[in-house]
């Protein structure tokens, strides 16, 4: 079987995937995210998990294989949330998305070096977060589980209690749509069953 590589420094994902049962090797990505106001959220996402792959591509040039790479954003009224920078700016966050409706959107790209072919795909999962007050978002945030993570929380964890509903793929909103990633690595003769 071909080499795996995932381009992530993300635990979750290596976690994700060890739950599959595959052997793969982890290279990270170093690239700067940049979102492009002209594109879609859906499109930059997708757009950064391609130069995601493309990077781990040069820097394992001399070892050809499959490389999975991925980015998980926010989208609350229709604007992209990241990682929160700081402290203040996850409390912003935070309640902006009390009591409200958003969406989780994670891009997956997976490349065959040995093919030179990509794929490039999506999943949107919705997410309901209930209403909480400002002194239960400062005690969440001081936890500093949600430091690292898009949306400033993570529904793995203490995150999952703001999270009234979901409707969509759990592990999209952890950072690696499980389904959608083994329905591509099957367009590579990777299957997982
Ligand atoms: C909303 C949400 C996000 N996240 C995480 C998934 C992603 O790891 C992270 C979003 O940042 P990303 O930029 O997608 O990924 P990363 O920087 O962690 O790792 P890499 O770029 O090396 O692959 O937020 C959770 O773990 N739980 C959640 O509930």
């Amino acid at each position: 079987m071909s080499r795996i590589i995932l381009a992530s420094a993300s635990s979750r994902r290596k976690e994700i995937l060890q739950n599959l049962n595959l052997k793969f090797d982890i290279v990270v990505s170093d690239i700067e995210e940049k979102i492009d106001k002209q594109l879609s959220n859906e499109e930059n996402v997708e757009k950064i998990a391609l130069e995601k792959a493309l990077d781990v591509a040069e820097k394992t040039n001399d070892t050809p294989g499959i490389i999975i790479a991925a980015d998980t954003m926010v989208v609350a009224d229709d604007i992209l949330i990241g990682k929160p920078t700081n402290d203040q700016e996850a409390f912003c966050i935070l309640k902006s998305l009390s009591g409200k409706q958003h969406e989780v959107i994670t891009g997956i790209c997976v490349f065959s070096t040995e093919k030179n072919r990509k794929i490039v795909s999506h999943r949107n999962t919705k997410i309901k977060f209930a209403t909480h007050s400002d002194e239960v978002i400062w005690r969440y945030i001081e936890t500093g589980e949600g430091r690292d993570k898009a949306g400033a929380y993570a529904i793995q964890g203490l995150g999952s209690l703001f999270v009234d509903t979901i409707e969509g793929c759990y592990t999209n909103v952890v950072g690696l749509p499980i389904t959608l990633l083994c329905d591509m690595l099957a367009e590579f003769d990777v299957h997982i069953l």
